[in-house]
Formats: structure tokens, C-alpha cells, sequence
């Protein structure tokens, strides 16, 4: 279980500029944004508008130009680059889009991965643990199949389970429907909501579509690499009424300060 004490994300001022040819892109222009235990958080904007470097910043795959990302209290950037992976893996659980699981391997060798030791060999109570975390997700007939022999629903809950094994800190989601038809990507959704719900895990998905985001407790909304509104979903009856007010805000709103 998580540990329901420490914040489990806190990033403060985050600056990112990548450089395209001649110009300057500010993917991120002071972004600040926390995470509470048991948050379940959507981040959502028009496309280029800084989502997807706002996560691999928040994950430490990105390093930001300036700011802060704190993870349970530790400053990732200020980490040297070996204990940073090593901190990834252990206490963030990322789940991306295209799945990104191995495909030589079996459904249960991609859950034990993050718990390799060196030399590529797993405990047997690793073993346990990527085969619990697979039954719980309904995959229990599926551990010895190879990704190309399971469906886009069931790879997605194959890295889910990969991204629980460590029993991270926090879960961050790219987009994880955007691959998936609408049957299975509500199957995703209503999982990330189960284990929010009941285990108490905190989540930050990304994504562009309103009906997604409608499945978290928080939306925030983000445009021009700066964040321009954080609503509770509690206060949208449906997701078409967010769908609406999510289309008014992109076309409107300036960005807001820190959140
Ligand atoms: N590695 C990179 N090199 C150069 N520019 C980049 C790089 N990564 C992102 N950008 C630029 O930074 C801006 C923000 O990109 P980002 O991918 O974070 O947006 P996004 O909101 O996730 O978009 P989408 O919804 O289309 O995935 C865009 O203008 C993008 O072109």
C-alpha cells in the first residue's frame, strides 16, 4: 500500500524550452502542481500545450531547465543520473500509451521486470508478487503469453500491473486509453479509478479527451505550457458538461500562476 503520509508529488516553477531548429519552444513555462495522497489527478490541454513534458519532467525521464519535482520528499533534480533511475524505478509507476512492454518476454516476466536485481534474476516472492498483481487485474490465465498474443486492453493491464509491482508513490498515465477502442479504454479508466479507490493509489493521467478525464476527482487543465484551470470532477454532472466547460476554457481563459 501506499504510504498515506507524504506527499507523494510536488513540483514547484517548472521551466522546460526545447530548441526546434532556430526557435525556441517553452514546453513548460512555470508550472507548478501537487499531487495529495490518494489524488486522482487528469491533466488535459490542446495538443503541444506542454501535457506529455509536464509528465516525463514529474516521472524524471525529462530533466526541467528550472523547478522543482519532489517524490515523497526526495528532490529529483538534484539526483545524479544513476540513483535517479534507480529511485524511477522503484517509487514511480509509468504507464505509456503504446503500452512499452517487452516483447520477448512473457506477461509475467514484463510485471517482474522492475524487480530484477542485477543479472537479471527475480526473487521468488517477486515471482508472487507479478503473478498476484496479474491475477488482481483478471490476467491470472494469461502470464505465460507473449504481448503479440494479447489484445490492446490486456497489454494496457499487463504494464499497469508492471507499474504497481514496485508499489510505487505515484502513477503516471501518458495517455493510457489513446491506443485503446472505447470499450477498452473505459475498462483502463475504470480500473485506474478501482485502485485509486480502493487502494488509495494517487494517479496523473494525461489526456486530450473530456470523457477520460471525467473518471478522476481532478482535472487541470493546461494551455500554452502553463496551467489555466484545476477543477474537482464533482462539481461536473456528466462528462458532456465538463466536455463543455473544458471547450470554453481552451478557447478563453488565460493561464494561471501556481496551482
Ligand atoms: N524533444 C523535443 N524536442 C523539441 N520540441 C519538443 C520536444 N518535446 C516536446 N517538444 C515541443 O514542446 C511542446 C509541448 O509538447 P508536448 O508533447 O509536451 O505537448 P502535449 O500537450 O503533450 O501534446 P500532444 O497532446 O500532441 O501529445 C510542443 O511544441 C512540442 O513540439
Amino acid at each position: 500500500m501506499p504510504n498515506e503520509q507524504s506527499t507523494p508529488l510536488q513540483s514547484v516553477d517548472l521551466v522546460k524550452t526545447f530548441r526546434q531548429g532556430v526557435n525556441l519552444v517553452q514546453a513548460l513555462n512555470s508550472v507548478s502542481l501537487s499531487i495529495q495522497p490518494g489524488e486522482f489527478a487528469a491533466i488535459m490541454g490542446p495538443s503541444g500545450c506542454g501535457k506529455s513534458t509536464l509528465l516525463h519532467v514529474m516521472a524524471g525521464l525529462t530533466r526541467p531547465d528550472s523547478g522543482s519535482v519532489n517524490v515523497e520528499g526526495e528532490d529529483l533534480s538534484v539526483m545524479p543520473d544513476g540513483r535517479l533511475t534507480d529511485f524511477r524505478r522503484r517509487r514511480i509507476g509509468l504507464v505509456f500509451q503504446q503500452f512499452n512492454l517487452v516483447a520477448a518476454l512473457s506477461a509475467l516476466e514484463n510485471v517482474m521486470l522492475p524487480l530484477m536485481a542485477e543479472g537479471g534474476r527475480a526473487s521468488a516472492n517477486a515471482q508472487e508478487r507479478a503473478k498476484h498483481l496479474l491475477d488482481r487485474l483478471g490476467l491470472g490465465g494469461r502470464i505465460g503469453h507473449r504481448p503479440d498474443a494479447m489484445s490492446g486492453g490486456e497489454q494496457q493491464r499487463v504494464a499497469i500491473a508492471r507499474a504497481l509491482v514496485t508499489d510505487p508513490a505515484i502513477i503516471l498515465a501518458d495517455e493510457p486509453t489513446g491506443s485503446l477502442d472505447s470499450g477498452n479504454g473505459n475498462a483502463i479508466c475504470s480500473l485506474l479509478k478501482e485502485l485509486n479507490q480502493e487502494e488509495g493509489r494517487s494517479i496523473v493521467m494525461v489526456t486530450h479527451e473530456p470523457a477520460v478525464a471525467a473518471w478522476a476527482g481532478r482535472v487541470v487543465v493546461m494551455k500554452d505550457g502553463s496551467v489555466c484551470s484545476d477543477w474537482n470532477t464533482d462539481q461536473f454532472p456528466d462528462a458532456q458538461s465538463l466536455a463543455i466547460r473544458y471547450q470554453e476554457t481552451i478557447s478563453s481563459q488565460p493561464a494561471l500562476g501556481a496551482v
